[in-house]
């Protein structure tokens, strides 16, 4: 079974892409073109991930969210946050209902 620890070294491996060659990497091309670009890639994947989970297609719709994921963590890189950054988070949340958090917020006027 694949475990967390591929976003661990996916995130690594983000990391060290920020020096590379972008004619040579992927990410560093990204990385090279700026935060306008790699937004850009995060709204293509996320529409793409809509249009597959509507055409019933399940191979399709994990293929269209791994993009997804993989480009939401360049831009976490970008940031200089890593898919950890996130994981924490999730964990922090734990066991915490969405319905409960909600109904803690301060009430807006
Ligand atoms: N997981 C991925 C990954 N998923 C998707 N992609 C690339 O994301 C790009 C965009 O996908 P699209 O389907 O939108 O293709 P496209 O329309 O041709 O893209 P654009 O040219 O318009 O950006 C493609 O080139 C995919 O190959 C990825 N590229 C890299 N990784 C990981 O990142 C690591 C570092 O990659 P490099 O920096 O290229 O060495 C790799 O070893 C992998 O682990």
């Amino acid at each position: 079974m694949v475990s967390a620890e591929i976003l661990e070294r996916l995130s690594a491996t983000l990391a060290s892409r920020r020096e590379a060659d972008p004619s040579t990497s992927y990410v560093a091309k990204l990385f090279h073109k700026g935060q306008e670009a790699i937004l850009k890639k995060v709204g293509e994947e996320a529409l793409e991930t809509i249009l597959a989970a509507k055409d019933g297609d399940r191979r399709h719709l994990v293929s269209e969210v791994a993009d997804l994921w993989f480009h939401t963590m360049v831009l976490l890189a970008n940031e200089g946050l890593s898919a950890e950054d996130v994981l924490a988070e999730l964990a922090r949340r734990e066991g915490i209902s969405g319905i409960d958090e909600k109904a803690s917020r301060p009430v807006k006027d």
